[in-house]
């Protein structure tokens, strides 16, 4: 096996989402572009970059994604299929962040990650829904539409194993520690925290399973 670089850029891109889906695919596009020209190698998206987030769109922005692995085929839906070219133009990892996935009549929340020459290297489908219900604070009930994922994702860069969460999977420490079974040294969870919960837990969180040395 070839040596492995020590160290590389990591982008993580935030973005404003809007009720565009083409010009939150563009502006996506945009952000991977600009990361890769500042010599960033790996590139993550945050959790669902296409569609605003909220159960009431999730149905109509979802997409089918055919095929797990390889070049995607003409079946791909647009955001697959823009991922994979900008991932290609740019010659990055891409962790395409989430989208709402259709698959055989069930909607899913799920993360595309792809490798520098535009094929899909597999995806995850976000294991843990979010459902909060504080009482003047904040509702929102992800499981009203969408079905959890059973799988994991992992995979190899030039630099290190990743594996993959989407956001609420933060707060579920045995996926992290599974991940870290499996060698990954670089975690990444693709998130859209709620403005109740992410300032009092996200960083805690986040020191919580380096602690426990998940990876
Ligand atoms: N998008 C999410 O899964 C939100 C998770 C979150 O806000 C939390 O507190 O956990």
């Amino acid at each position: 096996m070839a040596a492995q670089a020590s160290s590389f850029r990591l982008a993580l891109v935030q973005l404003a989402v809007g009720s565009n889906k083409a010009t939150n695919l563009s502006r996506a596009a945009e952000k991977v572009r600009e990361a890769a020209q500042n010599g960033s190698k790996i590139v993550a998206l945050p959790e669902c970059f296409n569609s605003p987030y909220g159960t009431q769109y999730f149905k109509d922005y979802a997409e089918e994604v055919p095929a797990e692995t390889g070049q995607p085929g003409p079946g791909a839906g647009e955001s697959c299929k823009a991922l994979s070219q900008v991932a290609r133009e740019c010659g990055v990892f891409l962790v395409g962040g989430s989208i709402p996935e259709v698959r055989k009549g069930k909607y899913y929340n799920t993360s595309m990650s792809f490798g520098p020459d535009g094929a899909l290297l597999g995806v995850f489908r976000k294991v843990h829904l979010f459902d909060i219900d504080i009482p003047g604070k904040q509702k929102f009930k992800e499981s009203d539409i969408l079905s959890p994922g059973d799988k994991l994702l992992s995979f190899d860069t030039d630099w290190c194993k990743v594996g993959i969460g989407i956001c609420y999977d933060l707060r579920f420490y045995e996926l992290a520690s599974i991940y870290g079974l499996r060698g990954c040294k670089l975690l990444l969870y693709p998130g859209a925290f709620n403005t109740t919960t992410g300032p009092l837990h996200f960083e805690l969180l986040i020191r919580g399973l380096l602690v426990t040395k998940s990876c």
